[in-house]
């Protein structure tokens, strides 16, 4: 069993510990797949709704971590009735137990950050180190997940919640997978509004991400999503994620998903993708600015040895700069706001 139903204590407790085992909670049964994963079914009837919970995919955005430990512990002691399956998993528990984003940061060059959220999509194949055999664990275990139920009505939902190391113009904002035909479920697109996210980012290409190959090899609506800023364990403030949790509760306990109003959110396409392409590439921005600050035409944003990134338009805004990491990693992504007028939604 698990000591007081709280899976995170015992994730940070034994984060090497692969050891299967089964136990039954009030409104369910369990299956700890490895560190860090938790399967819940519910005990009623087979659920249609199949649901992956994942955080700390990055070890030191802890807020999410606590979010979902904490509903997951109230289903474990049976203050909520689960109604549908889920998948917890809790995604690097070596880093997370380190406090660091990933676990090989910077050991001499041998290794160089290895960004598990970058190894997803079987690209974790040609490479080595823990959180390659992680990527390759969590992928195993999402498959078997949602290959669990198939056909009819049958629904697969991936949410994997992260914090950004920025403060954001938007707190709470998604990514939303590269979707080729471009038409995009409102229904999703309401839930993630009656989460109280604000903004939505529509990605222009294919990535190698977790909340991506769900969405890609598994047919799942699945997103990104970010709650604010990177703190440590106890020192988040969880009431600012009120609405995030009360949705979850409804879609836990009844498979439903809450929807919010479409035009709470912000909407922003993804226009380029920022590469670290030399030891030499810098942002020319502050680094206390904010994710979504946006610039004049023509400002040099990003420069390096090899090329120059020009602002194409005013008003085009920065997400996620960050150049602290190895030569040919995303450095950051150049999204412009675009009207829900120009979206084709079903
Ligand atoms: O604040 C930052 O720079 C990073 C926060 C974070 O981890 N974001 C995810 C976004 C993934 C996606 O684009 O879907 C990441 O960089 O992995
Ligand atoms: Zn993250």
């Amino acid at each position: 069993m698990i000591a007081n139903n709280d899976f995170l204590a015992y994730t940070l407790a034994y984060p090497e510990r692969n050891d299967v085992f089964d136990f039954v909670f009030p409104s369910g049964h369990a299956r700890i797949e490895g560190a860090g994963i938790l399967c819940l079914e519910p005990e009623k009837q087979q659920s249609k709704v199949s649901l992956v919970l994942s955080v700390g995919i990055h070890g030191n955005e802890t807020g999410p971590i606590e979010l979902v430990n904490g509903l997951v512990k109230s289903i474990l002691v049976g203050d909520l009735v689960l109604g549908i399956r889920l998948l917890f998993i809790i995604g690097n528990p070596r880093s997370a137990v380190k406090a660091q984003r990933f676990c090989d940061v910077n050991l001499n060059r041998l290794f160089c950050d290895v960004n598990l959220n970058r190894l997803f999509c079987g690209s974790w194949q040609s490479q080595q180190g823990y959180e390659i055999q992680r990527a390759q664990q969590l992928e195993s275990s999402v498959k078997t997940f949602f290959e669990a139920v198939e056909g009819v009505g049958a629904q697969r939902l991936h949410y994997d919640l992260h914090t950004a190391i920025r403060g954001s113009i938007y707190e709470k904002f998604a990514v939303h997978p590269f979707v080729p035909e471009e038409t995009y479920q409102q229904q999703q697109l309401a839930f993630l509004a009656a989460c109280g996210i604000e903004a939505v980012l529509f990605s222009h290409q294919p990535t190698t991400t977790f909340s991506y190959h769900s969405f890609a090899q598994h047919s799942a609506q699945a997103f990104t999503i970010e709650l604010g800023k990177v703190r440590v364990f106890g020192e988040n403030d969880l009431s600012s994620f009120a609405l995030m949790k009360q949705s979850l509760v409804v879609l836990l306990v009844t498979g439903v998903l809450a929807q919010g109003r479409l035009s709470a959110l912000s909407l922003y396409e993804v226009l380029d993708s920022l590469i670290k392409d030399h030891d030499s590439y810098r942002l020319n921005i502050a680094d206390e600015l904010e994710n979504f600050t946006p610039f004049k035409q023509y400002f040099c944003l990003a420069e390096s040895l090899e090329q120059r990134y020009i602002v194409k338009q005013t008003g085009d805004a920065i997400v996620f700069p960050n150049t602290k990491l190895p030569v040919g990693q995303r450095a950051g992504l150049v999204v412009r706001s675009k009207p829900m007028s120009a979206f084709n939604f079903q």
